[in-house]
């Protein structure tokens, strides 16, 4: 017997039922599937994480799509349910979708769909902040402040680092470590040295130039000022020797899980910064708690944890760790967004519209005074799925 579940329902009388797992941002996502006569259910359930049990009960006995999100286990028995219900699509409200079994999705012929592109900005201005928090200690400041303890200007009082002229490694230098990456070099003048298993050409033009640009190094020295410089390390260990502050943004996978753990965070500077708006796993945490315990001037910034919502021992109690909840997507226009393209993704697979042929081109589903094209913006296995591409 199913678990009773708390719903919001938009247009009854749709032929197609689609679940959002949870309330999304906005309401366009609504009115887009309304429109194309999608039953819209939304979970309401008080609860923030929803078992595996619960989304079983959520599908039922006949479900066209979902849309879940990343604290979701969509394995073997979602998609099985999913299938059995009718269903042919699922999207994360994410871009990350280590939490889906794609073989699995495969298995039983479900879409996967992700968001990519609207929140590769947001999402790198949140390593930025927390790169400029650590690096001038504003957490520590701010309750400083407000602990009443500030009796006046000292010379050392909570002296940090100036990024100006220090170097900045990126590991993991696709859509949003690229991004960051220009943040820190345009923005505070930071030398670049990134590590990835494939060359990031387009950042490289960034700081090198193209053909009719000038490039941002020659831009400085027209100026009068000192060039940045860049460069590919062939090694991550490369990047972890040289680089002064560090920011993870690679996929989470097999390759990555614990890709900094104690024997790498060794051979970083004694007072680098490090900052992880990736996935938690990717740094072994408990080895990063005792590293921070052991050096004072090393810092981080950490968005997402490894076993999220919890911190490890000891981590929320160390002065040079700065944590937010996984907030790096969220604002407003992001969120609202992603929520559009996790919408369209499934009702794109449901209505047999072709895949988006660039998932990262993302303008035409978001402006909100067009219609969205006839397509679904990303859907991560559409060749295992034999799906046709749009050809726009
Ligand atoms: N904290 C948040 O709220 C938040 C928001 C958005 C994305 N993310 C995470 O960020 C990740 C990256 O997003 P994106 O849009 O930039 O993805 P992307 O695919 O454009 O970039 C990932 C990059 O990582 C590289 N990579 C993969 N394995 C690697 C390895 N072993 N070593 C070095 N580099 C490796 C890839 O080659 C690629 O260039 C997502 O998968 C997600 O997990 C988190
Ligand atoms: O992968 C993602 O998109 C984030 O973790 C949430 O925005």
């Amino acid at each position: 017997m199913a678990k009773p579940v708390s719903i919001e329902v938009w247009n009854p009388n749709g032929k197609y039922r689609v679940v959002s797992t949870k309330p999304m941002p906005g309401t366009r996502w609504i009115n887009l599937l309304v429109e194309q006569d999608c039953r819209v259910e939304i979970c309401t359930q008080k609860k923030t994480i929803l078992s595996v049990e619960d989304i079983i009960a959520l599908i039922g006995d006949k479900c066209d799509g979902v849309i879940g999100q990343l604290t979701e286990d969509w394995g073997e028995t979602l998609f099985s349910a999913l299938s059995k219900a009718g269903g042919k699509a699922f999207s994360n409200m994410a871009v990350g979708y280590n939490n889906v079994d794609v073989n699995a999705a495969n298995k039983y012929g479900v879409a996967v769909g992700n968001t990519p592109g609207v929140l590769t900005e947001t999402t790198a201005e949140l390593a930025a902040s927390l790169s400029l928090a650590a690096a001038r200690r504003i957490v520590e400041a701010d309750e400083f402040m407000r602990a009443g303890l500030y009796d006046g200007w000292l010379p050392n009082l909570y002296v940090g680092n100036l990024l100006k002229g220090q170097t900045v490694g990126v590991i993991g230098a696709g859509r949003i470590g690229s991004a960051y990456a220009r943040m820190m070099v345009e923005g505070f003048k930071m030398n670049l040295i990134y590590f990835d298993l494939y060359q990031s050409t387009r950042l490289e033009k960034f700081v090198t130039g193209m053909s009719q640009f000038i490039s941002y190094g020659e831009f400085l020295k027209a100026n009068g000022e000192q060039p940045v410089t860049w460069k590919r390390a062939s090694s991550m260990d490369e990047v972890l020797q040289q680089a002064d502050v560090i920011s993870l943004h690679p996929i989470l996978d097999k390759t990555t899980y614990h890709l900094v753990n104690k024997e790498r965070l060794a051979l970083m500077k004694k007072e680098a910064i490090l900052i992880n708006c990736s996935r938690g796993p990717v740094i072994d945490e408990v080895a990063l708690v005792e590293h921070l315990k052991h050096n004072p001037m090393f810092r981080v910034g950490l968005d997402v944890f490894e076993d999220e919502p919890y911190m490890k021992p000891g981590l929320g109690d160390m002065k040079n760790a700065i944590v937010v909840p996984h907030i790096a997507s969220a604002s407003k226009w992001t969120r609202e967004g992603m929520a559009t393209l996790a919408a369209l993704n499934v009702l794109g697979k449901i209505k047999g519209y072709p895949v988006w042929s660039d998932p990262n081109r993302v303008e035409p589903f978001l402006n909100e005074n067009a219609r969205p094209p006839a397509a679904a913006p990303s859907i991560v296995n559409a060749k295992a799925l034999g799906l046709p591409v749009s050809k726009l």
